[in-house]
């Protein structure tokens, strides 16, 4: 600190600047001498300018004061504006001119009466006015009256004497040092006393000035009193005043040649109030009361001892009761006895309950020994850990070895799909129903309750459409996912709605599906108004395969109402075989099954009808069983994708409930979300609601996640292992196939990209080329559009959120896309390269 003082000393070379400003300084700038010589510097200059500017102000107040008595003449009809205030301007106006005349003027309030006036002056005030000041009060301070100036004149007098006083030597000796157990302990004050006009102006220097100069005090102190608290005596204090024949407080009492004694007269006059006295202690109060009152020589306690006044002052009750005596004898034998709570307690106490606290004599002896009973008990008491012990660092678990060497049952999702009414929810139902997964009873509820709002044939339709609404529509709105196991496969069925309006959400289910189940509705007419261009029955099947969905069965279904004819099965099945096998299905990969959702013929149970005697090959459920295996690699990295998140349960972390789409993870893990880039730790899994340490690729999870925000989860989002985190894309190229267009896609066209769960607006950048879909070679370079049926590969821009993306080559599932157009699916491609990445953990 030194230094650096003697640094910025050297630097400043200014002597007015103390030590004590450029310790403050140095200390401020944290020993920065360069900030503080600059920072004192300019303070000086600052200073300076002050003094300067100060200057300045009195000389121009000066010549203001001149200018003052100068007169100014307003010419009528100008109209002099102005704001209204007077103004000592130092400028002329056109209007007004200056002579220079005698301070006698003509006018006595000036030009401020004429400010505002915005027409000029009244032609009757047509004549010169003479401006001769502004309208400064007559008589000086406070306004020309001349009983305050009389006021502010005796003060100004009194500060004179008091200055005078102050100048006066006071010897030290002559003032006693104040103990505070005597009146006369009150401070005398620093500050120059305010006497009364009789009081000599310069007090004598000897011991009887301090005296006079307290008593002088006191007695203005309590004439100010006087003022202030004549009303505020009480009632009680008047009387014993009364009594006492004491005097209120009159300065008129006390002359200004009173000594001491007198002095103390007035604190023997305020006695301590009943509040106050049964505030403070008694003792106290009375010691107090006494040394002031023994001094005193107030004619009120001639004769008397200071322990006869006190008596006499406090001999009547402080507090009246509002009871009378017999009521005050009760109140007293009340106390006497243990209160109600003393009792209770007690009787706790002796029946070995907790130990009771009273105050009660006659039960401390019980009390006691309960206590030491109690003592003896806890000392006694141990502690026995009866939790699972949780090792602290938990043992990772090879999950490839522990899923291959478990017996567990192969996971399979199948989507339902097919056009609006096709009977999917109620083929869907009644394979729950005959595999057992769903009770007679709830169906015969739903049967009940479908039939009161006239919709009987829906119940088993019910056992997937949950939603009210759903159900008053008898319309699947969302993906419905239920499951039920057969004897080798835990199947999840994703019951897809058909109607045009919901293909977003068709898209989500069909995202997540190993295979497909398409359900035609073989009744007249219905299965041809499906399979027309406005049918979903060809755009479902063509984006489920898009999404990669190679197995497919047809449920040709409703043959009840065709009176089960094998030519109508027949019929469809040679319809619909060559559009799927241009869609992409090969022909081993699709079977068709005759059946009937409403009935349970060839759902679980093979049909006994002899109308359908003619069908001998698998049942619905044989079909789905027959699908053994699916390619999954449940040693890559983690890519799960999340269909939902909510917080809830027991515990306090957020739940997710996703699809495993590859790797696998388990309790313990830490993981990454995106699009959001944020780290979460794996607190449990369930497959199927049992609790699992582990699962893998296929697997449907519950996972509760700690050490992450619910705002960082999103449905459609990816959990991914952070060493291997999914990339977002801003811009990538893809191989697509356009659908039935409308209108041609070009390049700038806006789409709608879904992914999954995910939906993001995005943009055709470039057309790179048209290939030939059966060999893949380009046929046409930047192609001017694209029309229906075409496979081209684009480049698109993502425009909305940027959202978990990877090449098709990477991962199957997060590289499909479908590309939608006003509510229409014009085209589902493949991504090929990811051009462009946007992982910065941003979304709106
Ligand atoms: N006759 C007959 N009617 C059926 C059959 N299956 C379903 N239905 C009727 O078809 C109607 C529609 O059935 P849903 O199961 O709701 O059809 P859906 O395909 O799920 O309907 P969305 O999901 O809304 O497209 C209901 O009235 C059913 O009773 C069937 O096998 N035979």
């Amino acid at each position: 600190m030194d230094e650096a003082i003697t640094q910025v000393k050297n630097a400043l070379e200014d002597t007015a600047v103390t030590d004590a400003q450029i310790r403050d300084t140095v200390w401020n700038y944290y020993f920065d001498v360069d900030q503080s010589v600059n920072f004192l510097r300019d303070l000086r200059k600052k200073q300076e300018n002050k003094k300067q500017s100060a200057a300045k102000k009195s000389s121009k107040a000066f010549h203001e004061r001149l200018l003052f008595a100068d007169t100014v003449t307003c010419r009528p009809g100008t109209g002099h504006r102005s704001s209204g205030k007077l103004r000592q301007s130092t400028q002329s106006s056109p209007s007004i001119s200056k002579q220079k005349t005698p301070l006698v003027s003509r006018c006595q309030y000036g030009v401020s009466i004429f400010d505002g006036i915005p027409w000029g002056l009244p032609a009757s005030m047509n004549t010169e006015i003479t401006y001769c000041g502004g309208p400064t009060p007559r008589m000086g301070l406070l306004g020309g009256s001349s009983k305050l100036a009389a006021l502010a004149k005796s003060r100004a007098a009194k500060r004179q004497q008091e200055l005078e006083y102050q100048q006066q030597p006071q010897p030290m000796e002559d003032v006693q040092p104040a103990t505070p157990s005597t009146p006369s302990a009150i401070a005398l004050p620093k500050s120059p006393l305010v006497l009364d006009t009789a009081v000599p102006s310069t007090p004598p220097a000897s011991g009887a000035s301090v005296s006079k100069r307290l008593t002088s005090l006191l007695a203005e102190r309590s004439r100010d009193r006087g003022r202030t608290t004549s009303r505020a005596i009480s009632p009680e204090k008047q009387s014993y005043l009364r009594r006492t024949g004491s005097q209120s407080p009159s300065v008129s009492s006390l002359s200004p040649n009173s000594d001491l004694s007198s002095a103390s007269a007035v604190f023997s006059e305020n006695i301590p109030s009943s509040f106050a006295t049964s505030l403070c202690d008694s003792a106290f109060a009375q010691s107090t009361f006494s040394s002031a009152a023994s001094t005193s020589s107030s004619p009120a306690f001639d004769g008397m001892s200071a322990d006869e006044i006190w008596k006499m002052i406090t001999n009547k009750p402080l507090f009246y009761l509002p009871v009378t005596e017999k009521q005050a004898e009760e109140i007293a034998k009340n106390f006497a006895r243990p209160s109600p709570d003393d009792i209770i307690k007690d009787a706790q106490a002796t029946k070995g309950g907790t130990a009771s606290v009273t105050s009660s004599k006659k039960v401390q002896p019980q009390k006691a020994s309960n206590r030491a009973g109690l003592e003896k008990d806890m000392k006694s008491l141990s502690m026995q850990d009866h939790s699972v012990k949780i090792p602290q660092s938990r043992q990772k678990i090879n999950v490839v070895e522990a899923f291959s060497s478990s017996r567990r049952k192969l996971h399979i999702n199948f989507v339902v799909l097919g056009h609006v009414d096709a009977g999917k929810s109620t083929l869907m139902g009644r394979l729950l129903y005959d595999v057992g997964a769903i009770d007679a009873r709830t169906i015969e509820k739903y049967k009940r309750d479908a039939s009161n709002i006239g919709k009987g044939s829906f119940a088993f339709a019910w056992v997937l459409d949950q939603s009210a609404e759903e159900r008053a529509r008898g319309v699947t709105m969302d993906v419905a996912m239920n499951s039920f196991e057969s004897s080798k496969v835990a199947f999840t069925i994703l019951d897809a709605p058909g109607h045009k309006d919901f293909v977003p959400n068709m898209i989500a289910g069909a995202s997540e599906a190993d295979f497909a189940v398409l359900v035609i509705d073989s009744s007249p007419n219905a299965f041809e108004a499906g399979f027309t261009q406005s049918g979903q029955t060809k755009e479902h099947a063509l984006l489920v395969r898009s999404l990669g969905v190679q197995r497919i069965i047809v449920a040709v279904n409703k043959l009840d109402n065709v009176n089960w004819s094998e030519f109508r099965f027949d019929e469809v099945k040679e319809t619909l075989m060559p559009f799927l096998s241009a869609a992409g299905f090969s022909e081993s990969q699709t079977s068709f099954v005759p059946c009937s959702g409403l009935s349970g013929d060839n759902i679980v149970n093979r049909s006994i009808r002899p109308e359908l005697s003619w069908y001998k090959d698998r049942t619905l459920l044989e079909e789905l069983e027959s699908l053994t295996s699916v390619e999954r690699d449940i040693g890559a990295p983690l890519q799960l994708s999340v269909t939902d998140v909510f917080k809830g349960g027991s515990s306090s972390a957020i739940n997710i409930t996703g699809r495993i789409n590859a790797g696998n993870i388990q309790v313990g893990e830490t993981v990454l979300a995106v699009p959001s880039n944020e780290t979460a730790a794996v607190k449990s899994i369930a497959i199927a609601d049992q609790p699992n340490n582990w699962a893998v690729a296929g697997d449907n999870v519950q996972i509760a996640l700690s050490n992450i925000d619910i705002v960082h989860l999103r449905a459609g989002d990816i959990l991914c292992a952070s060493a291997n985190p999914v990339r977002c894309a801003k811009t990538f190229s893809a191989r697509i196939i356009a659908f039935q267009l409308r209108i041609p896609l070009i390049k700038g066209s806006n789409v709608l990209i879904y992914r999954g769960r995910t939906t993001e607006a995005a943009r055709i950048l470039r057309l790179v080329a048209v290939v030939d879909k059966n060999t893949g070679k380009i046929t046409k370079n930047k192609p001017r559009h694209l029309i229906s049926g075409q496979t081209a590969i684009v480049e698109l821009e993502v425009i909305g959120n940027s959202f978990p993306m990877e090449t098709f080559k990477a991962s199957k599932d997060l590289g499909r896309i479908v590309l939608r157009q006003d509510g229409n699916t014009v085209a589902a491609g493949i991504v090929e390269e990811i051009l462009s990445v946007k992982n910065d953990g941003t979304r709106d």
